[in-house]
């Protein structure tokens, strides 16, 4: 018998398509609940290391939800960015956002930052925490999404506005379900410094 080792391309589609299929069968009860437990984890983080801007992404799909952290945000007067995908070069662009009437379904059906109503961050800012969406995590600091590499080539630019940069703490936001033993990585992939979930906060 032949055996082949799977490539981290193949293994990554693998999980995906495993990890949507878990994430898609949490009961939609379940999954608000534990969406509010995350969120009032992620609160705690934020008053405690008295972070004033935070960026975090609008749900879609069965993604754990970041309303209530959104909206707690607004009534305590914190930035809240949110990010705006270019499917053309899969870059994204972040706008503050400071309602949910600001928003417009955007590429993939996201809804995302209306550009005509909301203000662009100025390049060069780095938010205090960046709490980010994904299929799957573990706990060293991996992270699978969805492929599109829109995090990553994120990471990659903040990591050029050097100082400032390197003081923001990224996140992975996601049910506990979501978690695994190991993620395959790739030199290109952004490594978490931590996985918020409605049990925990995980630092890697
Ligand atoms: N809420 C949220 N916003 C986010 C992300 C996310 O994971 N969650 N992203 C995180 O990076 C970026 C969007 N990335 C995405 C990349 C691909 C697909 C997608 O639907 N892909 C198709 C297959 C390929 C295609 O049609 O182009 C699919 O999965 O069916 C969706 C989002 C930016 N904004
Ligand atoms: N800094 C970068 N510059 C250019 N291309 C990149 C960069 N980072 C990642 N890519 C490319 O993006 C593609 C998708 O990467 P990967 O499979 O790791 O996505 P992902 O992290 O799961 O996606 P997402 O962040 O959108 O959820 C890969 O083909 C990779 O080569």
């Amino acid at each position: 018998m032949l055996l082949i080792e799977r490539n981290s391309f193949e293994e990554k589609t693998y999980i995906r398509t495993q990890m949507i299929q878990r994430r898609n069968s949490l009961p939609e009860r379940h999954r608000q609940t534990w969406s509010e437990a995350a969120c009032a984890k992620a609160k705690v983080l934020l008053e405690k290391r008295s972070a004033s801007a935070f960026m975090a992404y609008v749900s879609f799909r069965s993604e754990l939800n970041l309303a209530e952290l959104i909206e707690w945000g607004w009534q305590t007067g914190r930035d809240v960015i949110v990010p705006r995908c270019d499917a053309a070069d899969h870059s994204m662009t972040l706008h503050y956002l400071r309602s949910w009437e600001e928003l417009m379904p955007g590429a993939y059906g996201i809804m995302e930052p209306n550009p005509a109503v909301t203000l662009p961050i100025y390049n060069g800012f780095a938010p205090d925490v960046v709490f980010v969406p994904g299929l799957a995590f573990d706990r060293k600091g991996g992270r699978l999404g969805y492929g599109g590499g829109y995090y990553d080539r994120f990471a990659a630019e903040q990591l050029q506005l050097g100082e400032a940069a390197t003081r923001t703490l990224w996140l992975g936001a996601a049910y506990e379900a979501q978690l695994v033993e190991r993620v395959p990585r790739e030199a290109h992939d952004v490594q978490m410094h931590g996985l918020i979930t409605e049990q925990d906060i995980y630092m890697a």
